[in-house]
């Protein structure tokens, strides 16, 4: 696998260009890319929720909680005039840039039929849709690592092309590259289907991005066999944990318990928890473990969740105790170790004690309702 921010076949001149510009970089500074939205949660009709959206709300609320000290981010999102989440009492932390179209909205339909951890939980419809992230948005710095988390179709492929130009690593949800959208169906809003990413513009992209995440509903379309020829593949697999692939291995990582009430955000949860993971200088498929636990924290509550201090100062502990043993983090290296480390076994463990505290946190809590 070639070095994962680097394009096989750029031209050795460029590469050498970019390699000389990301010197010098903020130690951990990140850049995440996706806008904010409205989600509205329905099951048999009826309205059970109304949240602040979007993979870049998940992801944020992730990196803020999990993130080592040293390491920073900037978020670039897009809202209307209508974002309800501006301000308190659960604002969006990081602000978004404002735009006169209206805020990205989904309805999210819920079913009665149990699902099986592979099986669609839910119905999409996109009612709203925000401009979309150009270029030009971006700040004119480098970062060492950017998340690619679009849910609309707003990250275009000219600006994932100047994510990888800036970052010195890249982590993208297929998400943001095969959600397509039908018509609009009489105010109902537009049904979201899935694209062979094969043939789109992202396609080319993808040699030069370290990490692409797809869910199992979304991995028949990313064409795993040929993509972890180009970056390491997560393919997420709901209460059944992940499973990572890369060139010449895979590896599959347990999940953590959950009582699942909503499970929006899981995915984007996963991907955050994972870029922290390689932040805190851990291997892939370690910090797939930190993935899986925040996947598992996501779909505990419903909409964005607020992790409780205890929770959150047993998993820092975890990780400031496994850091001792890391040389330096991953994702400012040239290359990305894959393989589970010898504490893998322990660090699940660790951590499943953390998820135990999440759970008593959720039986003390009284809320009732469920989207599950
Ligand atoms: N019911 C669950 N119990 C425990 N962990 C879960 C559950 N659902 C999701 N997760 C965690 O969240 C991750 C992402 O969830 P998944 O449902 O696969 O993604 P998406 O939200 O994109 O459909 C999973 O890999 C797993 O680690
Ligand atoms: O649940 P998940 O796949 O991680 O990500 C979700 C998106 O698929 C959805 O479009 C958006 O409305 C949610 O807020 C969330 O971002």
């Amino acid at each position: 696998m070639p070095p994962a921010a680097v394009p096989a076949e750029e031209p050795a001149a460029a590469a050498a260009e970019e390699e000389q510009q990301t010197k010098g970089l903020p130690a951990l500074e990140g850049l995440v890319v996706g806008s904010y939205c409205h989600d509205v949660l329905l099951r048999g009709g009826r309205v059970v929720g109304e949240t602040l959206g979007g993979a870049a709300a998940f992801v944020s609320n992730v990196l803020d909680a999990a993130s080592p000290p040293e390491a920073s981010f900037s978020v670039v999102s897009k809202v209307g005039p209508d974002f309800a989440y501006a301000s308190a009492p659960a604002p969006a932390r990081h602000p978004p840039l404002l735009c006169p179209a209206p805020t990205t909205s989904f309805h999210a339909r819920f079913s009665d039929a149990a699902a099986s951890a592979h099986a669609p939980d839910r119905q999409l419809r996109r009612v709203n849709a925000c401009d979309p992230i150009y270029p030009d948005d971006l700040p004119d710095s480098r970062f060492a690592y950017g998340l690619a988390v679009g849910v609309a179709g707003e990250v275009l492929p000219e600006t994932l092309e100047r994510m990888i130009r800036l970052c010195r690593a890249v982590l993208v949800d297929a998400q943001a590259l095969i959600r397509v959208f039908d018509a609009e169906g009489g105010g109902s809003g537009a049904a979201v289907r899935h694209i062979a990413l094969e043939g789109t513009p992202y396609a080319p992209l993808l040699q030069r991005v370290a990490f692409l995440k797809a869910s199992s509903e979304e991995a028949p379309y990313i064409g795993v066999e040929t993509a972890r020829r180009c970056c390491c593949v997560i393919v997420t697999e709901g209460r059944d944990g992940c499973r990572l692939y890369w060139d010449d291995g895979e590896a599959r990582v347990a999940p953590f318990t959950a009582v699942q009430v909503d499970p929006t955000g899981a995915g984007d949860s996963y991907l955050a928890g994972f870029a922290a993971g390689l932040l805190w200088g851990l291997s892939a498929t370690d910090a797939a473990l930190i993935g899986n636990f925040f996947g598992a924290a996501a779909v505990s509550q419903i909409g964005v969740p607020t992790y409780h201090p205890k929770m959150l100062q047993a998993v820092k502990q975890i990780l400031e105790e496994k850091a001792i043993q890391r040389s330096s983090p991953c994702i400012s290296g040239n290359m990305f170790t894959f393989q589970r480390s010898n504490m893998h076994d322990e660090l699940h463990a660790a951590l499943q004690e953390a998820a135990r505290l999440m759970c008593e946190q959720r039986q003390n809590d009284t809320t009732t309702d469920s989207c599950d």
